[in-house]
């Protein structure tokens, strides 16, 4: 049996819940989950806590993060000193290269794998697959509605409720945009570390009124050719910056674990 234990119980969380309770993750089992501030819901579900101390008294096989940048700045240590190997999404607070350092020497430490997944964004195989022969170029789009940059950096920079056209609200390297949007474009981190880094790899978030979905770009040249991947995905009812897909989409890593048949990687 696979003992998950979850970081963070929101639009992500909930659904690798749902997940094993329906079935859909065979031979694991969701050991327990930390969450930020204590709540009722905990006492309907013992197994979720605020805790720290609680939730790693538990043996786990796995820890996987869906809670934010302070989270793993909080617990990804831990988590691998656990003897856990840990899938990260705020894979944002990695522009923080002294924290990639830390938290691949712990697992290197204790014989242990620290995950990256696709989560919220395709192409990284074949960006990454790219970058092997050399990349010239990297530049990652993502265009929200105003909404889904409700309460970031971008409500300095301009009114969200009256927004009629289209509003670059950052053109730059990822890992000054990932740091200033923490919440929303954490695929930038993933795109940027698949392939030409966090300095060279160019970042340009939107926001769009004449959308209602997440629709994000990735463009990347070099000696072995080019590619463009586009998607274009609905918001989660849980979390509007964040994509229904990712939950799924960390569903089918964690089962890619335990399958005997693997596609794609
Ligand atoms: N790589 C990717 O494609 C994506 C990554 N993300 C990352 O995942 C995070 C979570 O996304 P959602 O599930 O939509 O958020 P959410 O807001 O729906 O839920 C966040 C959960 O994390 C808990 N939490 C927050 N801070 C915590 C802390 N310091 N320690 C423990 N628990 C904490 C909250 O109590 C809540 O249960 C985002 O903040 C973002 O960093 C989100 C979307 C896509
Ligand atoms: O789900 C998305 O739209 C991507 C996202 O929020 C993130 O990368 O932090």
């Amino acid at each position: 049996m696979l003992r998950i234990g979850m970081l963070g119980f929101g639009a992500i969380g909930k659904r690798v819940a749902e997940a094993v309770a329906a079935g859909q993750l065979e031979g694991t089992e969701l050991t327990a989950a930390l969450v930020r501030t204590p709540r009722t819901a905990a006492a309907e579900r013992p197994d979720i806590t605020h805790d720290p101390d609680w939730f790693f008294r538990y043996r786990l096989d796995v820890v996987v993060e869906g809670a934010g940048h302070q989270a793993v700045r909080d617990h990804a240590v831990r988590a691998l000193d656990g003897g856990a190997d840990l899938y990260v999404t705020s894979i944002g607070a990695f522009t923080d290269t002294a924290l990639l350092e830390r938290v691949v020497a712990a697992a290197r430490a204790n014989g242990c794998r620290v995950h990256l997944p696709s989560a919220g964004i395709g192409g990284l195989d074949m960006l990454a697959s790219l970058a092997e022969g050399g990349l010239d170029e990297a530049t990652i789009t993502v265009r929200k509605d105003p909404a889904s940059w409700k309460g970031t950096a971008a409500e300095a920079l301009v009114d969200l409720d009256t927004l009629t056209q289209p509003h670059t609200v950052f053109d730059g390297p990822v890992r000054e945009g990932a740091r200033l949007y923490p919440q929303n474009v954490n695929i930038s981190a993933a795109t940027a570390l698949a392939g030409i880094g966090l300095d060279r790899t160019r970042l340009v978030i939107i926001a769009d009124p004449a959308i209602t979905t997440h629709v994000c770009e990735i463009s990347a040249k070099g000696r072995l050719g080019s590619m463009r991947f586009v998607e274009d995905l609905v918001p989660s009812p849980e979390n509007r910056k964040t994509s229904t897909l990712v939950g799924h989409a960390i569903v089918k890593t964690l089962r890619n674990r335990t399958a005997t048949l693997v596609i794609g990687g």
